[in-house]
């Protein structure tokens, strides 16, 4: 059995509960999801600021799960912050929404569009596809126009705006799969695919199977190059817990 470290990079505990409920759905029996949150941060990531702070808090929870010898680590914010960082402090394999997401749909469509939160991470996405090698196959990109946290209030408009944006991308983008671009919408893919008819793709799922994936096929995050472990040197202050 394998113990999945699934950080969720905010410090929001409703999305962390939300993010890890959907891990343990999809992981395979007997496999541990050990979900995590920064203690520090912020509360919710919309923008390069936020992910600029939650980068440390992915960090530290990815030294601490490296310490306790987890099988992987899952960065489950949309905007996958932190993530080469990550990989370069990591021995396990580390997997990032938006990315496990991109992969699977490119598996299943020709094209895939993103509903995603606020207006202002619609470039983030972008950034991602065009990190990922993924642009030619997204044939729209979508935001709800709801801060992050709406997902949390327990109103379902938030959850109504991203059906309403799911049904528009397959109607409108000539997309065969739509991608949810937020940790916090993790428990509604299952929903929407049979509602409407295409695969609509949650990265938190995505990314428990592609790490178990890796773990089962002996593939780790390899140390060679760029992603060897960082330089030993003396950081200091607040990063003294970084220290190799
Ligand atoms: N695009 C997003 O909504 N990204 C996110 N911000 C969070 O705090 N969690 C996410 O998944």
């Amino acid at each position: 059995p394998l113990i999945l470290q699934v950080i969720n990079p905010n410090t929001s505990e409703a999305m962390t509960a939300t993010i890890a409920a959907a891990a343990r759905v999809v992981a395979a029996p007997g496999n541990e999801i050990l979900a995590v949150c920064p203690q520090e941060g912020a509360p919710s990531i919309e923008g390069h600021f936020d992910e600029a702070i939650a980068t440390l808090g992915v960090l530290e929870q990815v030294r601490l799960g490296r310490e306790t010898g987890v099988d992987g680590h899952i960065i489950a914010c949309f905007g996958d912050p932190g993530l080469l960082a990550a990989r370069e402090l990591a021995t396990a394999p580390v997997i990032g929404i938006a990315e496990a997401a991109m992969h699977l749909a490119t598996l299943v469509a020709t094209r895939f569009s993103v509903v995603t939160t606020l207006p202002r991470t619609l470039v983030i996405a972008r950034h991602l596809l065009h990190q990922y090698g993924f642009e030619r196959h997204c044939a729209g990109l979508h935001a709800i126009d709801l801060p992050v946290l709406a997902l949390e209030d327990g109103s379902g408009l938030a959850q109504q705006r991203v059906r309403e944006l799911c049904i528009a991308a397959r109607d409108q983008d000539g997309s065969g799969a739509v991608v949810l671009g937020c940790g916090g919408m993790a428990d509604l893919a299952r929903t929407l695919t049979d509602e409407l008819g295409i695969p609509v793709i949650d990265g938190v799922s995505a990314a428990v199977k592609m790490v178990e994936a890796l773990a089962a096929l002996g593939l780790r995050t390899s140390k060679q190059g760029d992603l060897a472990y960082p330089l030993a040197k003396p950081l200091s202050g607040r990063f003294l817990g970084l220290n190799q």
